[in-house]
């Protein structure tokens, strides 16, 4: 190579010499040789001439098959150097100055200098690199792009490290490298930095320069600034970005919703309240399995869609009273609020109470429905009447206890007094009870007990209402009653304790009463004086031998000691 290089610059010189030696040896021989001389000469110097040009264009090509080869090793070091260390971007060698490399270019191609004159003027960005990667020219739309001058740029130390954004530079020697090495054209996108220090970015076309693929003689660059288009394609990518988020965002919500909806419905499903909502149009929207079940329809039944009034002609059929339910369904209909819980007669027996209330939008600003509730309480009212009937009744006579006495006396007085009729009070005590305790034991006084409150059972009316109020005592209410009719009544009862027999440890034996009869309002004007009153009244039966009724306000209104002999007539002294 060292040897062809210096061939290179020897043989211009030569060429130069000889050339002169012939062009002076035919000017001396056209003068002595005349016109022909001349011509000879003429000729002798334009093979000089010729000769001199082709020794200067061998010495030219050897010259850039050299500068080739080191730009190439060099663009080549460059880039290895690069991958070793990508963070330190390597300068070119300056040795060649850029001019020099430019007229080189020129001169090794003609389209590089029609290519120039034309770029001056285009739009678009024009670059000229030798093989070394070295910038030697560069369009003046570079100041329009990057804020930078085509001088700036040739006089960097490393255009590309001047010019191409850090991030990008790797790629754009590599793919300059391979272009320079003869690979095909190279087209991508790339971002210049500009003097503002912002960022342009380019698509760029590289490709060689030269007609000689293996040794080419430099690299063109072709740009376009497509920075408006990036920023498009950004926000472009931004919007998508965010469509996409708000996309991924709305299906979170949804299954979130989803998943909600499951819970709510499955707690729905296991409650025992039955659930319907209806929406604006009267249309079923939602019900739950209780709610099939308390009105009867199958678990597989489709009734969303379905109008109120084809539901209820569904249900009507189960009702004690339809219409007064269909009723009491439009006057609810009406409110707004909660309403009150409506208890409903089923013809199987059962009771269920609905309650409903509109549904208001989320906002509240509009109803958006309605929502029933139903529950089968047959059961409940089962335990609550039982529960009562505990708590009034004396569980070993089954009679209505003393508490029952005193709701029932206060609600026939109350009543008595409204219509101004009369209520009479038998206050009974039996004579002799605890001896049958004593001599037969608590049991057979129990058995005593239940059968005298079955006996006297027997003679009570169904208006009147007979109390066990305690231990041996007893009481019969009588509404609207008459002095007369409470004398007969009690010596009907009188003669029905008197006339039960019990057996016991294989003896008979029986027991009598005493009794007290008081008549609201004539004797009492509260609860508590008529039972006073005739408390009064059955101790005196007591003081004057038992086994009798003395009616309140005169010892004179008693009963005689009655036989079980004697007539069965009343026995009852008038005032
Ligand atoms: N077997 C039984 N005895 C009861 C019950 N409740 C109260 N006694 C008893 O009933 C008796 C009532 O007492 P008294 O009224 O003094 O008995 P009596 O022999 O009827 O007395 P007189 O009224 O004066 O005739 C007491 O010995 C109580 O222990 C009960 O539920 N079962």
């Amino acid at each position: 190579m060292s040897g062809e290089g210096s061939d290179a610059k020897l043989l211009p010189v030569l060429a130069g010499v000889v050339a002169a030696m012939l062009a002076a040896f035919a000017v001396g021989i056209g003068k002595y040789i005349g016109d022909d001389g001349a011509r000879l000469a003429a000729v002798i110097t334009i093979a000089a001439i010729g000769l001199l040009a082709g020794a200067a264009v061998r010495c030219d090509r050897l010259r850039r098959a050299r500068e080739r080869e080191q730009g190439n090793l060099e663009i080549a070091a460059r880039l290895d150097r690069l991958d070793a260390d990508a963070a330190i971007p390597l300068a070119p060698s300056r040795e060649v100055r850029p001019q020099d490399a430019l007229a080189r270019l020129d001169a090794a191609s003609d389209e590089v200098r029609r290519l120039r004159e034309i770029a001056e003027g285009v739009y678009g960005l024009e670059a000229l690199f030798d093989v070394a990667g070295r910038l030697v020219w560069i369009s003046p739309s570079i100041h329009r792009i990057t804020g930078r001058t085509p001088e700036e740029c040739l006089g960097a130390p490393d255009a590309i490290v001047f010019l191409v954004h850090e991030s990008d530079r790797n790629y754009c020697l590599r793919m300059a490298r391979k272009v320079a090495e003869g690979g095909p054209p190279a087209n991508f996108e790339m971002r210049l930095m500009r003097a503002d220090g912002r960022i342009c970015w380019v698509a760029c076309h590289w490709r060689r320069l030269g007609d000689d693929s293996t040794h080419p003689a430099g690299l063109r660059m072709s740009a376009e600034d497509i920075q408006a288009r990036k920023e498009t394609e950004y926000k472009l990518l931004e919007t998508v970005t965010e469509l996409r988020r708000a996309q991924a965002l709305r299906e979170r919500y949804l299954a979130r919703s989803n998943d909600e909806r499951q819970r709510l419905s499955a707690l729905l499903n296991v409650i025992r309240l039955g659930i319907l909502f209806m929406d604006r149009d009267h249309r079923v929207l939602y019900y739950n399995r209780a709610m099939l079940s308390i009105w009867g329809f199958a678990p597989d039944e489709n009734l969303i869609g379905m109008r109120d009034v084809v539901l209820q002609s569904r249900v009507a059929p189960l009702l004690e009273q339809p219409e007064a339910y269909f009723e009491h369904i439009a006057g609810v209909l009406q409110m707004h609020g909660v309403s009150e819980a409506h208890e409903i007669s089923l013809r199987d027996g059962r009771i269920v109470t609905d309650v409903s209330t509109v549904v208001e939008s989320a906002q509240g600003r509009r109803w958006i429905g309605r929502v029933w509730i139903y529950e089968d309480v047959t059961e409940e009212r089962k335990i609550a009447r039982k529960m009562v009937e505990l708590a009034e009744r004396d569980p070993l006579t089954n009679l209505f206890n003393r508490r029952r006495f005193h709701e029932e006396l206060n609600r026939l007085l109350a009543e008595a007094t409204r219509h101004e009729v009369r209520v009479g009070l038998i206050a009974i005590d039996l004579d002799g009870f605890k001896p049958i305790n004593d001599e037969f034991g608590h049991q057979a006084g129990d058995t005593v007990l239940v059968g005298l409150a079955q006996a006297v059972g027997g003679v009570i009316r169904r208006n009147e209402m007979f109390f066990r109020l305690g231990g041996d005592e007893f009481g019969v209410l009588v509404p609207d009653a008459e002095e007369g009719d409470l004398c007969e009544l009690a010596r009907r009862i009188l003669e029905v304790i008197r006339t039960q027999r019990f057996e016991f440890e294989g003896r008979s034996t029986g027991l009598t009463a005493s009794l007290g009869i008081a008549l609201f309002p004539q004797h009492a004007d509260t609860p508590e004086q008529l039972i006073a009153v005739a408390d009064q009244a059955m101790y005196c039966s007591k003081n004057r031998g038992r086994d009798r009724w003395t009616l309140a306000g005169s010892e004179a209104h008693e009963s005689d000691r009655m036989a079980p002999s004697e007539s069965d007539e009343p026995i009852c002294r008038g005032d």
